[in-house]
């Protein structure tokens, strides 16, 4: 039986790619989850701010006697709204932190420790080591505008690769590239399939971007759920022969992704299709999944980069193309992105919104993430909106140390789905049960295109009253001292969707410097993978144990004790009954007597010996 990490592919042929994006100048590393330590950086700021908002402030009952202290006089409301109000006019975005009661000293404060935050910003996007546990330099932000890349060599491979995107799509999109075997005679489907920052960008960007009907419909496969699997499969149908598979994987070596492709090119075999002709890998040069598509020969590989975060890849191939293969003009989304990064630069706290949003956060919260962000974008196609912020910010700043290596236990907990639906779920506990958030609003101006738009009532659109409910969900929220942040946006379009992104990244990045944590590295997320690992690794030990009881004559059933003696593994005997529960659900050869409910009385055996012994 072959190890989780041994192959990535059951059927290698060796047929070259027809398309390889994989010209240019290698970059630095290949796929690896763990890196050597580096020396930190010395640009990072001291833990606390000042007396009132440190690390233990949110504890103290002054401080949070003065934070309920939000202004309530409408005149003085309408001088801080108006004094505060953030508006970016070519992208046509406005940012209100009004409703967040910061008080005067805390900007002041914060501008000081704003200093240090810009100045990080400044060196990583120069190329610094912004990644210090993993010695990596982060370059989202040379995505969008490849001529702040460091080096000559990234900006061509960044060009190069935005044209090969753009060319293949368009080549899929007219047919000129197309399936062996469909008689559609183009590619109408994409499967996407990948997980974590390799899903959730081309998640959220297909819902809030794709047209109503687009070139290629797109469907996800982002996790190692078998019937969620078979369920995808099963609706692409005969479209099978007319589906793109794109495997993406900045590792190229994720459990989940690599069952994923495994279990789609066995759905190809299954219907006489040859899958190295619909397969496209977006990973780094020379991972596990880059070699397995060299050495099959899939139709096209485009490169992720070393330098850019699987959270904030949604710029690079990951998220760029599919979007194009959708339809979705990606130039215009990373040159609203390019728009904000600019508008994001600037060191004056007061005009730079990503900034502006990092204070509210750190005020909010105590910056200790005291008070979880509700996320809630009043229009449908930003639904995903705060599950790909869930990732960018949680992934980012949920960490144990910081970056002088002190316990921290940071976070940003993130939530929310849309409004005016969660005014139906949720909201009733924001407005009256425990005050643990501060909200964001994110509102769309343009109801729908125009020409479209009719009275439902007498003045009245049904858009209107989605207005109101985000208005008045506001208003209810402020005056039970609940505080906001609202998002505004003129229209949901390609640009405006590249801004919100680069928003969020760059409100991420300096919050990260504020509260002096590596935002770019993911080191808990290991525990849990090896934790899998160890549970399957001891499932094979099981089924060795039971398959040499299982050889004997008379069969030899064994109690749970018996297994995990045998296993040399006492200690883990309520695994090893929660993998046998598992097994024996699942109809495998192994066979449980006994009531599940009272696991002492279950003994256990294989249905079938295996001399060979094919679990050892
Ligand atoms: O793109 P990959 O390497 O398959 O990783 C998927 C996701 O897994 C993580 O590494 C966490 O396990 C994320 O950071 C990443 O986005």
């Amino acid at each position: 039986m072959a190890s989780l990490s041994t192959l990535y592919s059951s059927s290698p042929s060796l047929k070259q790619s027809t398309v390889k994006p994989f010209t240019s100048p290698p970059t630095t590393r290949g796929d690896s989850f763990s890196f050597p330590h580096t020396s930190k950086p010395t640009t990072h700021l001291p833990l606390t701010l000042s007396a009132s908002r440190s690390h233990t402030s949110h504890s103290d009952a002054a401080s949070a006697a003065a934070k309920k202290e939000l202004i309530k006089d409408p005149d003085a409301l309408w001088k801080r709204y108006l004094d505060w109000l953030y508006q970016q006019k070519d992208i046509g975005l406005y940012l209100d932190v009004s409703r967040v009661g910061f008080t005067d000293e805390f900007v002041v404060d914060m501008e000081e420790r704003f200093k240090g935050a810009f100045k990080a910003m400044e060196e990583l996007e120069k190329g610094s080591i912004a990644n210090p546990d993993e010695g990596r330099m982060v370059g989202h932000y040379w995505l969008r505008n490849s001529s702040l890349a460091p080096r000559p060599g990234l900006k061509t491979l960044i060009e190069n690769t935005l044209d090969s995107i753009c060319s293949f799509a368009d080549d899929i999109v007219s047919g000129k590239i197309k399936p062996p075997s469909s008689p559609a005679g183009r590619f109408t489907q994409i499967l996407s399939v990948g997980i974590g920052g390799s899903a959730l960008g081309p998640q959220f960007v297909a819902e809030a971007l794709a047209p109503d009907n687009p070139p290629l419909k797109i469907r996800f496969i982002d996790n190692t759920d078998p019937a969620g699997i078979d369920h995808q499969i099963a609706q692409l149908g005969p479209e099978l022969a007319s589906t793109l598979v794109i495997v993406i994987s900045k590792s190229g070596g994720t459990p989940e992704t690599r069952n994923g492709l495994l279990e789609v090119q066995k759905a190809f075999r299954d219907a006489g299709l040859n899958f190295a002709k619909q397969g496209v890998a977006i990973t780094q040069e020379n991972s596990l999944l880059d070699n397995t598509a060299r050495i099959e020969g899939w139709l096209a590989r485009f490169p992720m980069y070393d330098w850019v975060g699987g959270r904030t890849s949604v710029m690079s191939a990951v998220g760029l193309l599919p979007a194009a293969l959708q339809g979705i003009d990606i130039r215009e989304m990373l040159a609203g992105a390019a728009i904000m990064d600019e508008a994001t630069r600037t060191t004056s706290l007061k005009n730079n919104p990503a900034a502006l949003l990092a204070m509210c956060w750190y005020w909010a919260s105590d910056g200790v993430g005291s008070k979880d962000m509700v996320i809630l974008p009043y229009k449908d196609s930003l639904l995903l909106f705060s599950r790909y912020l869930q990732q960018l910010v949680m992934e980012s700043l949920g960490k144990e140390f910081d970056l002088d290596g002190n316990t921290v236990n940071q976070a940003l907990t993130v939530y929310g789905n849309k409004g005016s639906t969660d005014q139906h779920a949720y909201i009733q506990q924001l407005r009256e049960g425990v005050h643990n958030f501060f909200a964001t609003f994110i509102e769309v101006l343009r109801d729908r295109p125009p020409g479209h738009d009719w009275d439902l009532e007498p003045g009245v659109t049904c858009g209107d009253y989605l207005f109101g409910m985000l208005q008045g969900t506001r208003s209810a929220l402020y005056a039970n001292g609940r505080e906001s942040i609202s998002v505004t946006i003129e229209e949901v379009t390609p640009r405006s969707v590249g801004a919100l992104i680069a928003l969020y990244e760059r409100a991420v990045g300096l919050y990260a410097s504020l509260v002096n944590i590596n935002a770019y590295h993911q080191p808990g997320v290991e525990a849990g993978k090896k934790a899998a690992a160890e549970v399957l690794a001891l499932q094979k030990r099981v089924l060795s144990v039971l398959n040499e009881a299982s050889c004997k004559d008379p069969v030899e059933p064994l109690t749970l004790d018996e297994i995990a003696d045998r296993c040399h593994a006492p200690e883990e005997i309520e695994m090893i009954y929660k993998i046998i529960a598992h097994m024996s659900a699942n109809d495998r050869v192994l066979i449980a007597e006994g009531s599940c409910g009272s696991p002492r009385s279950v003994k256990v055996f294989l249905g079938e010996c295996n001399v060979d012994d094919m679990y050892a």
